[in-house]
Parts: structure tokens; C-alpha cells; sequence
């Protein structure tokens, strides 16, 4: 499909006037979105159910908390921005009872679409305005006058104006000043999940520990070893951001680019691509989301202990001593948003 990106000249913020808009959730995007929309003029609730631990951060920005049912009520663009692996009970119990023909399920990952776990009835319309980014750099771009990209798809119609929906509600999010991408869910979800499988989460983070770990196996400072493959890495990632890996290669010494150009491709050979074109049929198949929602509705024993080893791993106890030493590393982003 042919690339059509839209900014901020092709996306009128006055279609979300008329509307009311029921963020669900307020956590990484649902907060960002929140005070996003917020901040646009849009007459927005927030859905939580009680005892939420999110409750009282939203009603510290002085925004109005309902229960999900009533926010679904109450609104008629419904945001789904409570983690993907709730989103299936949520849409059952809470929001697909109180859905009337014209309402939008708006969501900013199409997982439960795009697998089957939710869909929504007749004469509502299903669209996904998906920041490319976390959504607390979402919300701190927005203050700063910035935008995170997105990506914009509709898998229903129902209104015939979906699109003009979705592209409103990422002007809000200021996403069309960066740009937002059409696409549909299909492309958006199994490109996410690789992206973060791959590449941005599972691919680095690993990187970095492994790279660590070898540096204090030889006998290294772990401290050293910290700054060389962690906190460098932000400094270089931020020139490949600016002006692609061709900018990073210029601003190294020839050096490092002799050793990019010659040991780069040994350490992301040709095996770890395969792995990666595993991990990707994986995705499209299905497997990996069979494998996630089988594991929450288990108790998630794997990914607790997994997320337990890496809190554990050294290279997390150097850090936290480091950065406590680096003043200007600020506007720190909490664990609870
Ligand atoms: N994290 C990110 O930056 C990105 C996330 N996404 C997508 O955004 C969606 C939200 O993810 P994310 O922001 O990470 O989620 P978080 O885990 O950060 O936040 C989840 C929020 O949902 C609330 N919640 C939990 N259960 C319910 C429920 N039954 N009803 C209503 N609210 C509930 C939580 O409240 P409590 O405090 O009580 O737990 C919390 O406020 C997902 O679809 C995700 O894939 C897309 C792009 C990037
Ligand atoms: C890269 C992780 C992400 O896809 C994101 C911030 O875009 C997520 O699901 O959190
Ligand atoms: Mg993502
Ligand atoms: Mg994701």
C-alpha cells in the first residue's frame, strides 16, 4: 500500500468538539492521551474501576474518574487504554453493553482486534490512533510543543468518518506534528509486536546486558562497563534519531566505524536474523499472542520471574548508583506514571 502521511493541516481538532470522550485506563498512554485531549479542549472522563491505584493520579490533574461501564455510557468515543491483556473482559463486562450505533472503540494497539478478542458490534466504529513512542515521551513531546509519530488505521466504518476521527484524535495527541501514518491493524499490531520483540526492547535491552556481562567476565569495572554499553548508547542512538546511522558513523572516529562495518554484522549475523524472521512468523501466526494471553490468565508465574531476574541483574544495581550521581538526568519517569 503507498505511504500517505498526515499533519497537523489534514486533521481538524473541531470534529472531537462535539464529541465525548471516555479514556479507559490511566496509565503510560491513558495519562498522556488524558491530558493530551485535555489540553486540546476535549471534553474527556477517565474509566477506572474502583480501587484502581490509578484513581487518585488522575483526579490530581483534576479530572473527572467514573467507572468504565459509566464512562462507556456517558461518552461516545470510547479509548481503550487499559493494558491489552484486560482489554478482552473490559470490552465484554464494562463497555460493549453500553455502546449505541455511532459510537467509536478507539484503541492505540490493535492486539485483541487483530487476534480476535474483541469484536465490537454493529454501527460502532473501530479505529487506532497508536503512538510511536512511550506514552510518557508522548505527553512530555505535547508540553514541549514536539509530537511522537503515529500510526492511524480504521478496521470499521460504520459512520463513514472514522478516519477524520482518528486523525483529530491524534492531533490532540500532537502526533500530526511529527506525522501520522495511515495503515490497518493487521500491519500496526504484528509490526509493534516485532518491533518491540526484535528490535527496540527485547533486541537492545539484551544487547546491552550481554555486552556487559562480557566486560565484567574479562575482568572489567562494572562501572565502566556501564557507561560503555548503557548510557552511551542514548548518546549514540540520539545521532542515528537525528540524522540516521549514516550520522553516527560521521560523528564517530573512523575508528569505530571500521569496527561497526566489520563486527557489526558478526554480532547480528545471519542466524540472529533468522531468529528474527521466526519471531516474526510467530506474530503473524498468532503463536506469540496464544502463548501472552494464556500466560496472564495463569498468574503470569513466567514473565513475573523473568521480570524479577532482570530488576536482579548487576548492571541495574551500578545504575541506579550512577544516575543517582548524574543531577541532570531529570524529569525522571516513575515506575507508577
Ligand atoms: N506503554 C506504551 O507507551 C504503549 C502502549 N500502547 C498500548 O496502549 C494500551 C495501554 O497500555 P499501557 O499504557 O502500557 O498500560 P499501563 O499498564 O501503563 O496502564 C494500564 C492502566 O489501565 C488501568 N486498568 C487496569 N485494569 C483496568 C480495567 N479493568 N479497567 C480500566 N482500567 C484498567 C490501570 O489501572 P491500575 O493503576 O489500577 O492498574 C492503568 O491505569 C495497550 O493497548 C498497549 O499495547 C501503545 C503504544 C505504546
Ligand atoms: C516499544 C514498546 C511499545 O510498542 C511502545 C512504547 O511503542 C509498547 O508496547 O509499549
Ligand atoms: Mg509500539
Ligand atoms: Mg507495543
Amino acid at each position: 500500500m503507498a505511504t500517505t502521511i498526515y499533519y497537523d493541516e489534514d486533521a481538524d481538532l473541531g470534529v472531537l468538539r462535539d464529541r465525548k470522550v471516555a479514556v479507559i485506563g490511566y496509565g503510560s498512554q491513558g495519562h498522556a492521551h488524558a491530558l493530551c485531549l485535555r489540553d486540546s479542549g476535549v471534553d474527556v472522563r477517565i474509566g477506572l474501576p474502583e480501587g484502581s491505584k490509578s484513581r487518585a493520579k488522575a483526579e490530581e490533574e483534576g479530572l473527572r474518574v467514573v467507572t468504565p461501564s459509566q464512562a462507556a455510557v456517558e461518552a461516545d468515543v470510547i479509548s481503550i487504554q487499559a493494558p491489552d491483556t484486560v482489554q478482552r473482559s473490559l470490552f465484554a463486562d464494562d463497555i460493549a453493553p453500553n455502546l449505541e450505533a455511532g459510537n467509536a472503540v478507539l484503541f492505540s494497539h490493535g492486539f485483541n482486534v487483530r487476534y480476535g478478542y474483541i469484536t465490537p458490534q454493529d454501527g460502532v466504529d473501530v479505529l487506532l490512533v497508536a503512538p510511536k513512542g512511550p506514552g510518557h515521551l508522548v505527553r512530555r513531546q505535547f508540553v514541549d510543543g514536539k509530537g511522537v509519530p503515529a500510526l492511524v488505521a480504521v478496521d470499521k466504518d460504520d459512520s463513514g468518518s472514522a478516519l477524520t476521527l482518528g486523525l483529530a484524535y491524534a492531533k490532540a495527541l500532537g502526533g500530526t506534528r511529527a506525522g501520522v501514518i495511515e495503515t490497518t491493524f493487521a500491519e500496526e499490531t504484528e509490526t509493534d509486536l516485532f518491533g518491540e520483540q526484535a528490535v527496540l526492547c527485547g533486541g537492545v535491552s539484551r544487547l546491552i546486558e550481554a555486552g556487559f556481562e562480557v566486560l565484567v567476565e574479562a575482568g572489567y569495572q562494572p562501572e565502566l562497563a556501564y557507561f560503555e554499553v548503557l548510557h552511551e548508547m542514548k548518546l549514540i542512538v540520539d545521532l542515528i534519531y537525528e540524522g540516521g546511522i549514516a550520522r553516527q558513523r560521521y560523528s564517530c572516529s573512523d575508528t569505530a566505524e571500521y569496527g561497526d562495518l566489520t563486527r557489526g554484522p558478526r554480532i547480528v549475523n545471519d542466524a540472529v536474523k533468522a531468529e528474527m524472521r521466526t519471531i516474526l512468523g510467530e506474530i503473524q501466526d498468532g503463536t506469540f499472542a496464544k502463548e501472552w494471553i494464556a500466560e496472564d490468565d495463569n498468574g503470569r508465574p513466567n514473565f513475573l520471574a523473568l521480570r524479577q531476574r532482570g530488576k536482579d541483574h548487576e548492571i541495574e544495581q551500578v545504575g541506579a548508583k550512577l544516575r543517582g550521581l548524574m543531577s541532570w538526568v531529570d524529569r525522571p519517569i516513575t515506575e507508577t506514571a
